[in-house]
């Protein structure tokens, strides 16, 4: 059995968050990258896929766990690591050239040798002539370039790219996917293993030999994917769309969210996501439009929207069962049915019925307000209740999305909350 290049064993890590103490971020992954693998990991926003490569790249400590690189536990930065970040990470100062053989400033090398190195690295990653160039003179994906170049100078073993194409156009994101891909599958760079963080399903299952899935809250594997199919893919085939649309439907289960079986449900606040109203309502009359089940994964093709900026929006609906999600599927429910027909006031009406039945903490606070004889409440009192379950940030946005100083159910006036008319739509978020 060969050993595997890269090997996560148990691995947890939590970090002090500004209202609780080591909060799980990543929960028990376990994970075995082999020679020769290209592995995309997915998952929501803010789950820990770039903490994981970050660990993996020994930047970041486990709180628990071990990393082993050639069956050999890291202790500190692994030397087999090569990092491409979303936002290039460039120095402004130096050129292409100074830039890309920065990878090799601590290798024994002498100067002609890191020059001749960082030159054959230019030319591969196609920036031959731009030697010169300073950054802010180079195009978003040229800047990309020298990212990647400055990773493969050092001739890594393993890979780490952390969002490296979302920063870019699509066209200059395709370009640079097709590029690096040709690279690799014809082994004309000595990395035997590539691990990229992507936002992007369709990405993954274009470009990778495995998409790895993860939950939230904490993170954990949810789904571990082979993708077989031979390069160069064709995005139309009905093999490439049903692995999107299988993967697409893994991250929209309820699971994903939190899979934590220690919370204790009755005794939290559901993490809620800001979505605008105009969003919300637009989707459900969308799918009412398109018929009886829809395709998620088209859906947000058609809709030209991010994996992170969709996702919201579908959890938004599922959360107010204004629609259900099954194997990827999205259809109205009888009550997103009878919202996508009706007038503007009766909307507003099936909306708070759905946020009170739905969201508790709403209820719970139009209760508290409406228990005050002055129907009033410190916004502080709220503010302590929501930072027992969210970072201060976090609570802060909580608050503002359910008691927005925009129509909800309570308002502010001044530093107080008041009950205001649910009915009233929200002009900028929506309740979910
Ligand atoms: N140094 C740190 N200290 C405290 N919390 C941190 C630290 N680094 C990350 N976190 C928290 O860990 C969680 C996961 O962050 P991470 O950036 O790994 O997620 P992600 O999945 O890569 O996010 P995104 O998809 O938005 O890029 C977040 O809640 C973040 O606030």
């Amino acid at each position: 059995m060969t050993t595997a290049l890269i090997e996560l064993k148990q691995i947890t890590k939590r970090y002090d968050q500004p209202k609780q103490a080591n909060v799980s971020i990543l929960e028990d992954i376990n994970l075995q990258i082999k020679e020769g693998e290209l592995v995309s990991i997915l998952g929501p926003s803010g789950s820990g896929k770039s903490t994981l490569l970050r660990i993996i790249a020994g930047l970041v400590p486990p709180s628990q766990g071990s990393v082993l690189y050639n069956g050999q536990e890291i202790t500190g930065t692994n030397p087999g690591v090569g990092m491409v970040f979303q936002s290039f990470a460039l120095f402004p100062w130096l050129t292409v050239l100074e830039n890309v053989k920065l990878g090799l400033e601590n290798k024994p090398l002498r100067e002609a040798d890191k020059m001749r190195k960082a030159l054959a690295v230019i030319d591969m990653v196609g920036l031959d002539g731009f030697e010169g160039a300073y950054p802010k003179e180079l195009s978003g994906g040229m800047r990309q370039r020298v990212g990647i170049g400055r990773a493969l100078v050092m001739e890594p073993d393993i890979l780490l790219m952390d969002e490296p194409f979302s920063a870019l156009d699509v066209l200059t994101a395709e370009n640079l996917k097709r590029d690096l891909l040709e690279l690799w599958t014809e082994r004309q760079i000595p990395t035997k293993c590539i691990i990229m963080v992507t936002h992007s399903i369709e990405e993954a299952v274009y470009m990778s030999d495995r998409a790895i899935v993860l939950s939230r809250d904490p993170a954990r594997v949810i789904s571990d994917i082979p993708i077989a199919l031979p390069h160069w893919r064709d995005k139309q085939e009905p093999q490439f769309t049903s692995l999107v649309d299988r993967i697409y439907s893994i991250l929209t289960q309820r699971e994903v969210k939190s899979t934590d079986p220690n919370i204790e449900k009755n005794n939290t606040i559901e993490k809620i996501q800001p979505v605008p109203a105009g969003a919300l309502t637009g989707f459900i009359e969308l799918i009412q439009d398109l018929g009886q089940q829809v395709d998620l994964y088209k859906l947000a093709d058609q809709l030209s929207l991010k994996l992170e900026d969709f996702l919201p929006i579908v959890e938004a609906v599922e959360m107010l069962q204004f629609a259900t999600i099954l194997q990827g599927d999205i259809e109205l429910t009888e009550v997103g049915h009878q919202f996508a027909d009706a007038s503007v006031l009766l909307r507003k009406e099936i909306f708070k019925t759905q946020v009170l039945e739905h969201v508790p903490i709403m209820d719970k606070i139009i209760w508290i307000l409406q228990s005050k004889s002055n129907n009033k409440m410190e916004r502080a009192f709220f503010v302590e209740i929501f930072e027992k379950h969210f970072e201060a940030e976090e609570a802060a946005l909580q608050l503002d999305i359910l008691c927005c100083r925009n129509g909800s159910g309570a308002r502010v006036y001044g530093r107080h909350y008041r009950p205001s008319r649910l009915s009233e739509a929200r002009s900028r978020t929506a309740a979910c």
